[in-house]
């Protein structure tokens, strides 16, 4: 685990510009000359610090993590750059601890103040950066007791990272591969936020189902307003078809209030829905055909397209285990993702007028994260998902969609 006094054995990387590879270093006792752009990271024009949460308790550290990001954004937005950073062990997994480095531009010392206030908790751990000439080194920000004595260490540039570190923790932190691993975090969650006991007494309500030789099940995945509903309830018309939704009705409740979690929580409250609309399609599907509107696609996808920072080439390469489909989900029969491009999508999002989720208006300013997403989905497999171009009109997007259905079913 990691501890203040520990850091040797770790990189470092710090998501600089979101366009480039993050700058790794690793630290050193002994000086180490830097070229430019760790001199440019490290400049002597402003003050730099870092800050990382360290907790044995999943729940606490996930929570203190977000807490301070939005305390960070608040206090010190207008004079300093907040960088995501983190600090791990190359390709070991779980290794990730995650963090921010702040470059105060301020003549004033905001950020020292502000970081000396969070560094009293004690999962909280707090650096700062000094530059000699070519040499930088970290040292502890006022040290809060003589046990954690501040020892210099020199900042020593490192290779890039194989895997970007943000995979190295997505399994069972963002995306869960079976019911009970997400089980387990709402389980942890019941004192501090009561309605997890709500949502796990609605898992435990569905009888297990297993589903023998029913009618399709059809899944329609894409981004916000990319035409789900309108095409999900004229297949439901058009198929005399069952239409459900993950996550389901029922949940519907308790979606705001997990959605203002951090993603271990969040991702994990979404994970559980899939597995309840799963037992709903288990029983629809001996009727008749199942429509499903949004499914594991979209949670697995999204999560990993918001734990990924950076490029679209920091995602998991294709074919990594991170795209398997969970060993306990129902599989449906059809996966389908509707494709609009960008523009045509605001220009939807822009009629309907309606309320954005705040991830859906980070959508459309953030290019990098729809790319993410997207891309995310194409890369899920067993069941892969076939792309429908959706930007002709509602008529032809069914019939093309009717056509893939018949051509598989002779629906
Ligand atoms: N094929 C289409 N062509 C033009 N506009 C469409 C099409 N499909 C849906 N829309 C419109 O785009 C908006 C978003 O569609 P909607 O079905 O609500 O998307 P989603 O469920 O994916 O968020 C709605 O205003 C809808 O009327
Ligand atoms: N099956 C699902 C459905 C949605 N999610 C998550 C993924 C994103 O964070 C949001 C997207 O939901 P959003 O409210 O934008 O979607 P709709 O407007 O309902 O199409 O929900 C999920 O994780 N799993």
């Amino acid at each position: 685990m990691f501890r203040c006094g520990q850091l040797c054995s770790r990189v470092f990387a710090v998501e600089f510009d979101l366009r480039t590879e993050p700058l790794y270093f690793t630290l050193n006792s002994t000086p180490q000359v830097l070229h430019k752009a760790y001199q440019e990271l490290f400049g002597d024009d402003g003050k730099l610090f870092s800050l990382h949460v360290h907790c044995d308790n999943r729940i606490e550290k996930a929570q203190t993590h977000a807490e301070i990001k939005h305390q960070l954004s608040i206090a010190l937005s207008r004079d300093c750059d907040v960088f995501e950073a983190s600090s791990f062990i190359p390709d070991v997994k779980n290794s990730l601890v995650k963090g921010f480095f702040i470059r105060d531009k301020s003549t004033t010392d905001l950020s020292e103040d502000v970081l000396k206030t969070l560094q009293q908790s004690k999962s909280v751990c707090v650096f700062s950066y000094k530059r000699e000439g070519q040499y930088c080194w970290q040292e502890m920000l006022s040290p809060v007791n003589q046990v954690e004595e501040s020892v210099r260490q020199y900042i020593t540039p490192a290779a890039a990272a194989e895997h970007h570190p943000s995979t190295l923790n997505i399994r069972n932190s963002d995306v869960f591969y079976n019911m009970d691993e997400a089980y387990k975090v709402l389980k942890e969650c019941t004192d501090i936020i009561p309605e997890s006991k709500e949502v796990l007494k609605l898992v435990d309500e569905q009888l297990e189902t297993s589903r023998g030789d029913g009618f399709p099940v059809i899944v329609i995945e894409g981004l916000d307003a990319t035409g789900k509903t309108t095409l999900t309830e004229a297949l439901r018309e058009s198929l005399n078809a069952t239409l459900l939704k993950s996550p389901p009705q029922c949940l519907a409740p308790f979606r705001q209030r997990f959605d203002s979690e951090p993603p271990l929580i969040r991702r994990a409250f979404y994970a559980l829905g899939n597995y309840i609309t799963a037992a709903h399609i288990g029983k629809e599907s001996l009727r008749a055909p199942v429509i499903v509107d949004r499914f594991w696609h979209s949670t697995a996808a999204y999560a990993i397209a918001t734990a990924v920072g950076g490029r679209v080439e920091n995602l998991p390469e294709p074919g990594s285990e991170l795209y398997k489909w969970p060993e306990d989900l129902l599989k449906p029969n059809l996966v389908l993702l509707l494709t609009v491009s960008p523009e045509e999508r605001l220009r939807r999002l822009r009629d309907r007028g309606q309320d954005k989720t705040i991830e859906e208006a980070e959508l459309e300013v953030n290019q990098l994260f729809r790319l993410k997403v997207e891309e995310a989905y194409k890369r899920i497999q067993n069941p892969a998902c076939i792309i429908v171009d959706a930007s002709p009109s509602p008529q032809e997007v069914l019939q093309q969609v009717q056509h893939l259905i018949r051509n598989k079913y002779h629906l």
